[in-house]
């Protein structure tokens, strides 16, 4: 969950269940789908980190049209292709692209699971669904509150002896005494020592720019002021600029929330008053899912519906990407056909790279993905095929400079090659190392010699499983025998 101000949402930090990591993952590339305004894969638009899949990229375009019209009630999308051709990155460009089209920018939840995940014992498979289902609902609360805001200028704890302390010599907080400062003026607040506690969660020191809420006191440090910009050369801060107005004011702010977040939120710990050691142990290893319950679930849908209708809350639709979703069950079949119909439904894309394939939990039943026909008539099936060289050359390119690597033309070339004979995987997977062996050698740059050292040393997945199967003929079908 997080607080961010209308004024200044392009300085916000997105919520941690809304927003994608800025550490490098294997999808940080990627940006969106990379279409022009005719929604057409054009070579002078900005390809938003993608290579290649046109007609995919296209059709995943027109998806998001239809969702903005609200046409794909009821309905999903599914990816199909073999292994590595990017269904994942597809999925995650069209969040992306909803969040563009958005008049406010609003970051649209990405949630991606493997269907495998729904099978644990301790909570029902449907339940796995569901929650994963409202992860992918965003919901933007707009609210008036009364705020104080500005930047730090004085942070000092004021002390009296603790009438409490044992010793009789103890000190405890009695007040802070908090000055803030804006464009228009400066006030000097004095705080109940409740506020210090939360001043410190924040980790508010002066320079920080901050609001506190007058009716609950809750402090929310922005960012660092600008005019500290250049107190360090490297720095992991956020600089914001001095708030404009007074400090003492009126300020719409702005929360953005999963539906997952609201149920978590307000899911009632379980009672402890009659509960012996071994329950509490045992509830240790406990996910805090179980504790929501359906009725939860209808109250917070109800609170929402009703803060739509007010205008204070919007809904924000994001992308859930089920994976191997032939590892869904029939039961899990039938929920998501149910799911789908609901007026709070995320975009459903399911990625499989299966042919006719028996349905899970009904082996004599074979379906084209694995999927009961009455669900893939709902839904647009888009394929994804494997990469050429060029196109692997230019994808591992990209990889390359995210990941802030330099290569040389022979070596990328090299390694494409390797990629169309074994995955793009495996050859993304081969830069870091090479360049780990570069700089053994004293170098910065990837050259072939690096690429064919650290691909000598480890098996491709086809690799792999060809020597198994040799090894599986010489021994008469036990592998690894001697
Ligand atoms: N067209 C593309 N342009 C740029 N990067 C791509 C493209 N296709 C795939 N990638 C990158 O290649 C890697 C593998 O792709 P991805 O995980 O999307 O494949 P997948 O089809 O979902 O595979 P699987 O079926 O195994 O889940 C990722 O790092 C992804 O970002």
């Amino acid at each position: 969950m997080s607080t961010t101000e209308a004024e200044s949402s392009s300085t916000s930090k997105p919520t941690s269940s809304v927003a994608a990591s800025h550490r490098i993952s294997v999808h940080t590339h990627i940006h969106g789908l990379g279409l022009n305004d005719e929604g057409e894969v054009d070579p002078g638009v900005n390809s938003c980190g993608l290579t290649g899949q046109v007609l995919a990229r296209q059709a995943c375009g027109l998806v998001v049209d239809l969702v903005a019209m609200q046409q794909l009630a009821g309905r999903a999308l599914l990816l199909v292709g073999p292994p590595g051709t990017g269904k994942t990155a597809l999925a995650m460009a069209m969040a992306q692209e909803l969040g563009r089209n958005d008049s406010q920018h609003t970051p649209h939840p990405f949630c991606p699971m493997v269907a495998s995940q729904v099978y644990s014992k301790e909570v029902k498979k449907t339940e796995v669904l569901m929650e994963h289902f409202r992860k992918a609902i965003g919901l933007r609360i707009r609210e008036e509150k009364e705020v104080y805001e500005g930047e730090v200028t004085e942070l000092t704890v004021e002390e009296t002896n603790d009438p409490l302390a044992a010793s009789g010599i103890g000190k405890t907080i009695s007040h802070v005494i908090l000055g803030l400062k804006t464009a228009k003026g400066t006030k000097t607040l004095k705080l109940d020592p409740t506020i210090y506690d939360s001043l410190a969660k924040e980790s508010v020191t002066v320079g920080d720019i901050i609001y506190i809420e007058a009716n609950s006191g809750a402090v929310k440090r922005v960012g660092r002021s600008d005019s500290f910009a250049t107190e360090f050369d490297l720095e992991a801060e956020d600089y914001v600029p001095l708030p404009k107005g007074d400090v003492h004011k009126k300020k719409q702010v702005v929360q953005d929330v999963t539906l997952h977040d609201l149920d978590a939120a307000n899911a009632q710990p379980q009672s402890s008053g009659s509960r012996d050691v071994m329950s509490v142990l045992a509830s240790m290893g406990k996910p805090k899912k179980t504790e929501i319950t359906d009725k939860l679930r209808q109250e917070i849908n109800k609170v929402v519906n009703r803060y739509m209708d007010q205008g204070v809350a919007e809904l924000v639709p994001g992308v859930l990407f089920i994976d191997e979703v032939h590892m869904l069950d029939m039961e899990c079949f039938t929920y998501l056909n149910r799911a789908l119909e609901s007026d709070l439904s995320p975009i459903v894309v399911l990625a499989t790279n299966r042919g006719v394939t028996p349905i899970r939990g009904a082996p004599e039943t074979k379906s084209p993905h694995g999927i009961p026909v009455d669900l893939l008539d709902r839904l647009l099936i888009v394929p994804t095929y494997p990469y050429e060289k060029d196109e692997m050359a230019q994808i591992l390119a990209i990889r390359a400079s995210t990941e802030q690597l330099v290569i040389d033309d022979d070596a990328l070339q090299h390694l494409a090659e390797r990629g169309v004979t074994t995955s793009l995987r495996y050859a993304v997977q081969l830069l870091t190392p090479a360049h780990i062996v570069a700089e053994t050698h004293g170098r910065s740059k990837i050259t072939v010699a690096d690429v064919q050292q650290v691909d000598d040393l480890f098996l491709d997945g086809k690799s792999s499983s060809q020597r198994l199967m040799l090894a599986a003929a010489a021994t008469g079908g036990s592998l690894y025998m001697t």
